[in-house]
């Protein structure tokens, strides 16, 4: 699930086909769509035509992040940027994050939910919040109640957690503390 901007996005392993029936679902929804693929300069088309209302793709993932983000925008979809665990924040340069809508700050493996959440990545967070002031930054992997605060205090404003949530009794209540975290974090920032 995604936090962003008081909207809450599925965060479920799924294609094109599966997107399309949630958006004739559920109108209006906000999808953002985490392209944790090889050349993900082939799905833009098919997911834009599915719904999908962000697409982030991997730096790793492509030799031209600045050509593909026209793509995407060209489609009418917002354009998110990955770093995986591995990946520097400087892999991410000052033309592309610009360019980007969101940047994504990976707090796992690419690959499946459920794994331990990596503090050493979180620095990423605040070198990129420092350099993008005005992005979206968005954490994933192992996020939950013990871990959104130092990603929110970072500058994260978009949460994904699913163990945290899906995993939970009462998973209204861990939305509204992954919420309340964000939001605290954002108004000491602006405060200051
Ligand atoms: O898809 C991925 C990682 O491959 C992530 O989006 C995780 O699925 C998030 O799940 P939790 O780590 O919160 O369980």
């Amino acid at each position: 699930m995604d936090v962003m901007d008081g909207h809450f996005v599925p965060n479920i392993t799924m294609g094109a086909p599966i997107l399309s029936c949630v958006s004739k679902s559920i109108p209006g929804i906000f999808m953002d769509c985490h392209m944790m693929v090889a050349e993900p300069e082939k799905w833009v088309g098919a997911i834009a035509d599915a719904g999908g209302s962000l697409y982030c793709f991997h730096i790793e993932a492509t030799s031209d992040p600045s050509a593909l983000i026209d793509a995407i925008h060209d489609r009418g979809m917002k354009a998110g940027v990955a770093v995986s665990p591995d990946t520097p924040s400087s892999a991410i340069t000052d033309e592309v994050g610009e360019a980007a809508d969101m940047l994504l700050v990976m707090t796992v493996y690419p690959g499946k939910g459920g794994q331990k959440f990596l503090e050493r990545c979180v620095p990423k967070v605040s070198e990129l919040r420092e350099r993008f002031p005005d992005k979206d930054i968005e954490v994933d992997g192992g996020v939950g109640p013990s871990t959104v605060d130092v990603c929110a205090n970072a500058g994260s404003n978009v949460i994904v957690a699913g163990t945290a949530i899906f995993g939970a009794p009462q998973p209204e209540q861990v939305i509204a503390q992954l919420k309340a975290s964000v939001n605290t974090a954002q108004a000491r920032r602006t405060k200051h």
